[in-house]
């Protein structure tokens, strides 16, 4: 048996559209959603995916703007300009693309957000918000994963789930939204002792650790649904996840491929935080 694959492309083209109606709601009120993303510096990669971002932000109807700053800016210049983004009436969400020029500390700049416009959900206050349960901004990534849960209609409940890496914006929220839905969650990192005995465990593996093969198919019990967040390059420069796809897909019951999987759910997602931005403030 092979597993099915879950659509993350199929997924966020579902949700894309959901986002267009609500966003035309909106319109018809008189208020445009708006999306400001902050690009530092020329990093091809990181260009690539703003650029992504403000067509995705177009397709549903959003307002997107890209403001790109040389590599040289200085941290107070930016703290400044998000300050000037912050007191803007019309602009819902602020995103600043990561990673930031290494001159810079990056929580300072997260930390000047606005909460109430904190679409990535990387602010102290929507991190806060997650772990106690109260309303605010889930990081788009994990929240994506969520979603291609739900969308198999998979109960977490009682079951066991494992994610390896513990970052502030993948592993350790994507543990806490699989802990309020009643799973119970085992988080592996870096000094981890025998990953493998606590994967084959698991009726469910989040992968978020950016290593090729971090997860093969002896770590998986048969049936268990694996998501892979990972994004990395392999020998020949193609994109792949952290998960052993040929070979995991062999044994698990259902699995995200790279690309197409997690990754168009975080861009849906940050669609979806944008204008429930815009929603809260209209209300
Ligand atoms: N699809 C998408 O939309 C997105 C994909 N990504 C991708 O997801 C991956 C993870 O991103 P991010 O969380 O930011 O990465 P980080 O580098 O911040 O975190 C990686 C985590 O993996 C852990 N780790 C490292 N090596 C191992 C190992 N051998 N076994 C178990 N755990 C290990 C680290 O442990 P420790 O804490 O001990 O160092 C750390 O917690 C990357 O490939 C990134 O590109 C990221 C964001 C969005
Ligand atoms: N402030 C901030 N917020 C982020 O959410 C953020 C960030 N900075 N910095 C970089 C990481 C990475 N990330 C990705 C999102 C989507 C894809 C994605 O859509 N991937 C496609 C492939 C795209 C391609 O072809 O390269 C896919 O998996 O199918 C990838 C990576 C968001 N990040």
């Amino acid at each position: 048996m092979t597993a099915q694959l879950i659509d993350g492309n199929a997924l966020a083209r579902r949700i894309r559209s959901e986002v267009t109606g609500r966003t035309e709601a909106l319109k018809a009120r008189g208020i445009q959603p708006a999306l400001s993303i902050i690009l530092v510096g020329s990093d091809p990669a990181s260009q690539v995916y703003t650029r992504h971002k403000v067509n995705d932000s177009t397709e549903t109807g959003l307002k997107a703007t890209l403001e790109t700053y040389p590599a040289d800016l200085t941290e107070a210049a930016l703290l400044d300009r998000i300050h000037t983004l912050n007191a803007d009436p019309k602009v819902h969400g602020i995103l600043v693309q990561l990673p930031l020029p290494r001159h810079m500390d990056a929580s300072k700049v997260i930390e000047t957000i606005s909460p109430a416009k904190d679409v990535d959900g990387f602010h102290v206050a929507s991190a806060g918000a997650l772990v106690t349960g109260q309303p605010g901004f889930w990081p788009c990534t994990p929240y994506g994963c969520m979603k291609m849960l739900e969308s198999i209609g998979f109960d977490l409940r009682g079951k066991h789930a494992v994610v390896i890496g513990r970052s502030n914006i993948v592993g350790k929220p994507m543990a806490l939204m699989l802990l309020q839905k009643n799973a119970t969650v085992t988080i592996c990192h870096s000094a981890t002792r025998d990953l493998k005995a606590h994967t084959l465990q698991a009726d469910v593996v989040v992968a978020a650790v950016g290593k090729r093969n971090v997860l093969t198919a002896d770590m998986v019990k048969p049936g268990a649904v694996v998501i892979d967040v990972g994004m990395n390059r392999n020998d020949e420069g193609k994109l792949c996840g952290d998960v052993d796809f040929e070979g995991v897909r062999q044994v698990a019951g259902w699995i995200t491929p790279v690309p197409g999987g997690v990754g168009p759910m975080t861009r849906a997602m940050l669609l979806v935080n944008t204008l429930e931005a815009a929603e809260r403030a209209a209300r």
